[in-house]
């Protein structure tokens, strides 16, 4: 399920116009981490924005990448792209691909990364089928450690399938997955960044008690929470059996870990990763239904 691919696989990317509709936090991580790989130059790159000019200045300036708020260049950028991001909130969605869906010609392909959005809720919304690659990236596609869900409408072509996983691959890993796991990877990896900050943050907050200095703390806990995924990745041994080598009987870790589990860790994170996925397919139903109305 998982591929590691980095080739450009005979794609010319760098020839490609790439326009993201939605300036946010996701399509910043995606496109700085496809210029810091060198997938493609920054000149073909356009990020369009509804009302925040201070943000597409700043983007601008940061990247070189062209951006343009609401109005008739915006629509110029649409019509020109080759490949089209839908990378909005959830709740503007609908309005957002109304908007364009007139500027929308057949041979663009249309990539979502809006959590719980349907391919058929995008097609409903454009009133026709249209080559759309759903994702689920996050934000580790920053420094190119991202994780990608991808999902195909029916139009997609073989060589749009290569394009879209050789983007995503180049910033991260993809799984390609149906359409229906789609909000299983929202409670997996989209979210899944934010639980490990969430971790950190009381791992700072436990340090501090324990007198460190909050400069030093921080600098401890992002070594240990890098080697520990690493040490995952690199031995290929289980969590379950790296955790046991850490763990002397009757000593410190044991201490820890049964205070940890008595105070229900393993039930919180599991019940919260659920509530994630459940969370997206709310999201999702929610656009369906305004599709409908
Ligand atoms: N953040 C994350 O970790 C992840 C987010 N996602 C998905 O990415 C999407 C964006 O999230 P995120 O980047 O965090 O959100 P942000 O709020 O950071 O960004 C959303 C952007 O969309 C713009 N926007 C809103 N409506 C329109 C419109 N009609 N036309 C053009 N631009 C519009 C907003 O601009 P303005 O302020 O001008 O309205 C804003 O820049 C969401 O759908 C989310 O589900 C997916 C995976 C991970
Ligand atoms: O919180 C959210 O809704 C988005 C989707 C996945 C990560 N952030």
């Amino acid at each position: 399920m998982l591929s590691m691919e980095q080739t450009n696989a005979g794609i010319d990317i760098e020839a490609l116009k790439i326009s993201f509709y939605g300036a946010g936090s996701m399509a910043e991580a995606i496109v700085r981490g496809l210029i810091n790989q060198k997938l493609t130059k920054p000149e073909q790159i356009s990020m369009l924005n509804r009302q925040n000019a201070d943000r597409l200045n700043e983007l601008s300036e940061k990247y070189g990448i062209q951006t343009v708020l609401n109005g008739s260049t915006n629509e110029q950028f649409i019509q020109d792209a080759d490949i089209i991001f839908l990378a909005m909130k959830p709740k503007d969605a609908v309005s957002a691909i109304s908007s364009i869906k007139h500027l929308l010609s057949e041979k663009q392909l249309i990539v979502s990364v809006i959590a719980g959005l349907s391919i058929s809720s995008i097609e409903r919304v454009l009133g026709k089928s249209a080559a759309i690659v759903r994702t689920m990236p996050n934000t580790s596609s920053t420094i190119g450690l991202g994780v990608t869900g991808i999902s195909y409408s029916g139009s997609v072509t073989e060589e749009q399938r290569k394009l879209a996983e050789t983007m995503f691959a180049s910033i991260g890993i993809n799984a390609v997955v149906e359409e229906s796991l789609q909000d299983s990877i929202v409670g997996v990896s989209g979210s899944g960044p934010a639980y490990v900050y969430f971790f950190m943050e009381a791992m700072m907050q436990a340090a501090e008690k324990l007198g460190l200095p909050a400069d030093q703390a921080k600098e401890l806990i992002v070594q240990t929470v890098l080697g520990a995924a690493e040490m995952v990745r690199t031995t290929g041994e289980e969590p379950a059996e790296l955790r046991r080598k850490v763990t002397s009987p009757n000593g410190t870790t044991q201490a820890a870990i049964e205070s940890m589990a008595a105070s229900g860790l393993t039930e919180a994170v599991v019940r919260g990763m659920l509530r994630s996925a459940e969370r997206a397919g709310e999201i999702g139903s929610d656009i369906e239904r305004s599709t409908l109305s």
